[in-house]
């Protein structure tokens, strides 16, 4: 079943020469895992909307040691920004070896409002855009025998209060990314797809989202981004990340879900959640 020969030392040298596109490489994990990757001395093509933001990476990047890191940028929102990013690796690279999905689009940490709209926004951004990427992206990796990265969240495994639209989309990506990874072992195609379930990490955003409310120490961004990369470079199909914070929640919900799901309300400051 799992036929990938897949190596089991991870060696930065692997990712040496490289073309990785990275997506929401602007800020957070994503802007980490693009200074990890220069330091590897891949080729870089970063992507997110803030055009300034990305400038900056990018100048860092060139300085860390990067092959060579280039930037568009643009909205998720829009359907043809993932033909244009491949294109572009087309044209520039010839080919490319791995894809990060790593954009998310804004969400509150708050009790759903019953705005649908946002919900169809967001599934846009955090998961179509995802798949119109991957699916452009196939023919090339194919090519490369290369690897699909995707970013995704303990909330995408297990529901807690106040992410009900964002939880949404992270239980789409891993429908969608779990299923064709079986069809791409039943034809032999090998490119690889790695699911990252991470926990709480310490990104500007998700802080100023919940630490008013969840008391919890968040893990380090640049450590999370380090073991993103070398889940992806060694073409494993699953990261935890805290590993043991998020393998004892997903122990305990398989075992026990309703009592998981009253120790997290009880862990949470229910009295701080803003209402929209
Ligand atoms: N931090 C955490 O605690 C956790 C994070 N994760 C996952 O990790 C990944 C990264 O999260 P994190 O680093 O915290 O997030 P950040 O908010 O720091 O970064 C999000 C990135 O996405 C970009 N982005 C936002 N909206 C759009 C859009 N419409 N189109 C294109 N790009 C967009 C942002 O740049 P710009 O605004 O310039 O477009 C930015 O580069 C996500 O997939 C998230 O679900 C999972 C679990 C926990
Ligand atoms: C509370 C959760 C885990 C339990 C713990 O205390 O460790 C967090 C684990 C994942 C987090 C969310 C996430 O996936 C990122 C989102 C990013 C957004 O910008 C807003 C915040 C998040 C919804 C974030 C909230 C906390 C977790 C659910």
């Amino acid at each position: 079943f799992y036929f990938y020969s897949a190596p089991e030392n991870f060696d930065e040298e692997m990712l040496r020469g490289k073309r990785v596109i990275v997506t929401g490489a602007s800020s957070g994990i994503g802007e980490q895992m693009a200074y990890h990757l220069a330091r590897m001395e891949a080729h870089l093509l970063l992507t997110a909307r803030t055009e300034a933001k990305l400038q900056k990476v990018v100048e860092r990047c060139l300085e860390l040691g990067a092959a060579s890191a280039r930037y568009i940028s643009g909205s998720m929102d829009s359907p043809s920004l993932p033909q244009q990013l491949l294109r572009e690796a087309e044209n520039t690279w010839g080919g490319l070896d791995m894809l990060i999905l790593n954009h998310i689009g804004q969400s509150s940490f708050t009790y759903f409002s019953g705005d649908v709209e946002h919900v169809r926004k967001l599934m846009e951004t955090n998961f179509v855009s995802y798949v119109a990427l991957a699916t452009a992206a196939l023919p090339m990796l194919k090519e490369s025998e290369g690897s699909i990265v995707v970013v995704s969240s303990i909330a995408g495994r297990i529901a807690g209060p106040f992410t009900a639209p964002y939880s949404a989309t992270k239980f789409a990506l891993e429908g969608f990314f779990s299923s064709l990874r079986q069809e791409l072992i039943i034809d032999k195609v090998n490119v690889s797809i790695t699911l990252c379930i991470l926990g709480y990490i310490n990104t500007e955003s998700a802080v100023r989202a919940v630490s008013h409310v969840i008391p919890d120490t968040p893990a380090p961004k640049e450590e999370c981004a380090l073991e993103i990369i070398r889940a992806g470079a060694l073409r494993h199909r699953q990261l935890h990340y805290p590993a043991r914070a998020v393998g004892t929640m997903l122990l305990i919900h398989s075992i026990a879900p309703e009592l998981f799901e009253s120790i997290v309300r009880g862990s949470y400051r229910l009295e701080n959640v803003r209402r929209t």
